[in-house]
């Protein structure tokens, strides 16, 4: 019996994942836990028939805390999209305020009611936001270094899309899928796009450079385009979709699974870091490899060229500023 909860589910990406879960069979139990509006959500999503069992859970007032312990209690992974998007204007950092409090009360609940399930963590600032929870389960002593993520797969769904506009479509994103990755963190130029191979296909700097960008602010493309109307939701479902569906695959049936994740690595089993990463951060986006115990190894891509190490010695930097300011969140000083 696998149990999957959002929380913040009835959000712009909340409904749209909780959607993508109810038509997974890997899921038995689906609980969807928000300040508003669940119980609508759940009812319209039960007349979906599947075998699977789905609860809406919001809770009477700020001080019920017993709504979330239900929803949360023998929960195997638990996805969390709450916290309020970008408008135009913003960066994610500048969601820290309201956000760092609502993912440190919520990973709180989450290390009390089940501090076995894997964590997936979409509210941002990402860089900062994965540094709270794990210093918030680590004040709690349920701290599991092999269980918590930041989901960047969004910026892996966007490089695989825009290489293969730039390329004119003459290659399938499927390919591209295995073949590119993003590493670093989730914001702006803390994003690095490694491309391998497909490099050579770019005869001039400049269709190169406006492909980095592109994925780079992709995010800040649809906070503009949806014009104070909120940021990526359908796409992110969709990527949040793809790393949990594969993670079940672990959870569920014991597989060994490949994913790129926001991770804490100091902690981990790691394979050929370079040093100018393990010296400088505790985080990072990288290859990850998970089985039902959670991740096994980190790993650096293959092979990356100069200007990708360039690229990726800026993203310590930026990746490190962001770590410190989650850390301080929860302990009011400094890393
Ligand atoms: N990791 C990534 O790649 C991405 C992250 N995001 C981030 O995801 C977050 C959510 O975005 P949207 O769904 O568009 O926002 P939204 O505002 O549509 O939904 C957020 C939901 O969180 C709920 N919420 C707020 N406080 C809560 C609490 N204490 N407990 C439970 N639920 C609570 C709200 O009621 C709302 O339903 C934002 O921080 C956004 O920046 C967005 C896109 C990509
Ligand atoms: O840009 C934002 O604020 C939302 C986000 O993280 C993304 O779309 O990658």
């Amino acid at each position: 019996m696998v149990k999957a909860t959002i929380l913040g589910a009835a959000g712009g990406i909340g409904q749209p994942l909780s959607l993508l879960l109810r038509l997974n069979k890997k899921i038995d139990e689906l609980s969807l836990y928000d300040i508003v509006n669940t119980v609508g959500v759940s009812a319209d999503l039960s007349h979906i028939p599947t075998p699977q069992l789905i609860k809406g859970y919001v809770p009477k007032d700020k001080s019920d805390n017993e709504t979330i312990k239900i929803a949360l209690q023998g929960s195997d992974i638990v996805i969390i999209p709450a916290g309020i998007p970008r408008k135009p204007g913003m960066t994610r950092d500048d969601l820290f305020k309201i956000n760092a409090g609502i993912v440190k009360s919520l990973i709180h609940q989450v290390g009390i009611n089940c501090p076995n399930a894997f964590i997936c963590i979409i509210s941002n600032p990402v860089n900062s936001t994965v540094p709270i929870a794990v210093e918030e389960l680590k004040k709690l002593g349920v701290y599991n270094p092999k269980k918590v993520f930041g989901i960047t797969t969004l910026d892996n769904l966007r490089l695989e899309q825009f290489l293969s506009d730039s390329l004119n479509n003459k290659v399938s994103t499927t390919d591209l899928y295995n073949d590119v990755l993003t590493i670093g963190g989730h914001s702006g130029d803390s994003i690095v796009p490694v491309i391998n191979s497909w490099n050579k296909n770019f005869n001039d700097n400049e269709s190169y450079d406006k492909l980095i960008n592109r994925v780079q602010f992709g995010g800040d493309e649809v906070v503009k385009a949806k014009d104070g109307k909120g940021s990526a939701t359908l796409s992110m479902a969709t990527a949040a979709y793809r790393f949990v569906d594969n993670l079940l695959d672990a959870i569920k049936f014991n597989k060994i699974i490949k994913e790129v994740a926001f991770v804490k690595i100091d902690e981990l089993e790691t394979f050929k870091l370079p040093f100018f990463i393990t010296k400088h951060t505790q985080y990072f986006s990288l290859p990850i490899t998970i089985d039902q115990e959670g991740i096994k190894l980190v790993e650096f891509p293959g092979y990356l060229t100069e200007k990708e190490v360039l690229m990726t010695k800026h993203a310590v930097e930026k990746v490190k500023v962001d770590v410190s300011k989650g850390f301080n969140f929860v302990h009011g000083s400094k890393l």
